[in-house]
């Protein structure tokens, strides 16, 4: 029996509590930013707001108390949008202690750090004197059909195999495979990228463009980040797995997808202040990534045509249409 304190009420942290709960051998601990959040989940036994239609069982306790959510945790796992990392673990850092492993189930690069969210989780902690062992979750999985108890296939990353085997068996169960993998770079790259990528297969999606233009830029999409992950220390096969091509195909062609969906609206013209404000809060995390990626680029001087020219739509740049244009008169080149 392990305590588990999942950390972040949105719809991927509550997916994450019911997938553990239903498991079954775990204490579970669900922390919401929001009291507003927790005192819903708690008070109608279903978190409204970022996960409706599934019962958050009683034996969940939630909180928005952070020394609450983590007296006694062995397994911390955080799921909280990628800009709210840094803060967030500076107030768990003073109920952290040796011995306890996290988790970060967050897809994003820091804005302006360019960091990962594992290395901004060590870096918060080392400014405070703890090293802690930091795995990373990520792979194709909508939070609703998690919830709903859908097969689910995901890698749990650590360069510490024998924290990733634990947390295989630990989280492991009938409807959430998860596979290890000793690459952190790769796995947290891949995730992070797909949902740039994911924005522009929206874009193509409300142009109208069809199923070439969709498979030809999931294509080329996997071969771009593919890139930049390798050259930030990635390996080249961990992004043709479950948290590269595998989220990629999920995400780009996904109903489900926010991504997605944003990169639909401004392909139809929306701005982009429009397209965020139909998703009511939620979070599309490709829309930050998307420039942190460029600098990422830059900075290795890797070629990425497809999110720059996201990133000039998300500026206001240019046309979807154009941006669509620019990509088809590029120089040719060999695959
Ligand atoms: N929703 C999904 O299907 C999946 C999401 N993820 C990732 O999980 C992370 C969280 O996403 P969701 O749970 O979907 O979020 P969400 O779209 O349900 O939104 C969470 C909301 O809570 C607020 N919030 C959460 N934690 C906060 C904090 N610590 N401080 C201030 N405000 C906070 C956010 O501003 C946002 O409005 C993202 O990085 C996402 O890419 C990963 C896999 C699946
Ligand atoms: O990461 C996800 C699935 O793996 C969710 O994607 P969206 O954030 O685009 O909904």
């Amino acid at each position: 029996m392990s305590r588990i304190a999942v950390m972040g009420a949105g719809a991927w942290g509550t997916a994450l509590a019911l997938s553990l709960w239903r498991r079954g051998g775990h204490q579970i601990a669900l922390w919401a930013h929001s009291p507003a959040v927790a005192a819903t989940i708690r008070g109608t036994g279903e978190n409204k707001l970022f996960l409706p239609g599934f019962a958050v069982p009683g034996e969940i306790t939630v909180s928005s108390d952070v020394a609450e959510a983590l007296a006694g945790a062995e397994i911390i796992l955080s799921a909280m949008p990628s800009r709210h990392v840094r803060a967030s673990y500076a107030s768990f850092a003073a109920h952290l202690h040796a011995g306890q492993i996290l988790v970060s189930a967050t897809k994003g690069i820091e804005d302006g750090t360019l960091l990962r969210m594992s290395e901004v989780i060590a870096q918060v902690l080392a400014a405070r004197n703890l090293s802690l062992p930091v795995a990373v979750l990520s792979g194709p999985s909508f939070a609703q059909e998690l919830a709903a108890g859908a097969p689910t296939a995901v890698t749990i990353a650590c360069s510490d195999t024998g924290v990733a085997s634990l947390l295989q068996q630990e989280f492991g169960s009938g409807s959430l495979r998860l596979y290890t993998n000793d690459d952190v770079v790769g796995v947290e790259l891949g995730g992070a990228l797909k949902n740039v990528i994911a924005l522009a297969a929206g874009v193509v999606a409300g142009l109208e463009l069809g199923h070439n233009s969709a498979a030809a830029l999931i294509t080329r999409g996997i071969a771009e980040t593919t890139r930049l992950a390798v050259a930030c220390g990635g390996r080249r096969e961990t992004l043709a797995g479950l948290s590269g091509m595998g989220d990629l195909i999920l995400t780009c062609t996904g109903s489900l997808s926010r991504n997605r969906s944003v990169g639909i609206q401004l392909g139809r013209g929306a701005t982009l202040a429009d397209a965020l404000a139909g998703l009511n809060g939620k979070v599309a995390e490709g829309v930050s990534t998307a420039f942190a990626a460029l600098g990422l680029a830059e900075r290795y001087g890797v070629e990425m045509p497809i999110t720059s020219q996201v990133v000039a739509i998300l500026k206001g740049e240019r046309s979807p249409l154009a941006a669509i244009e620019e990509l088809m008169a590029r120089p040719g080149r060999d695959e």
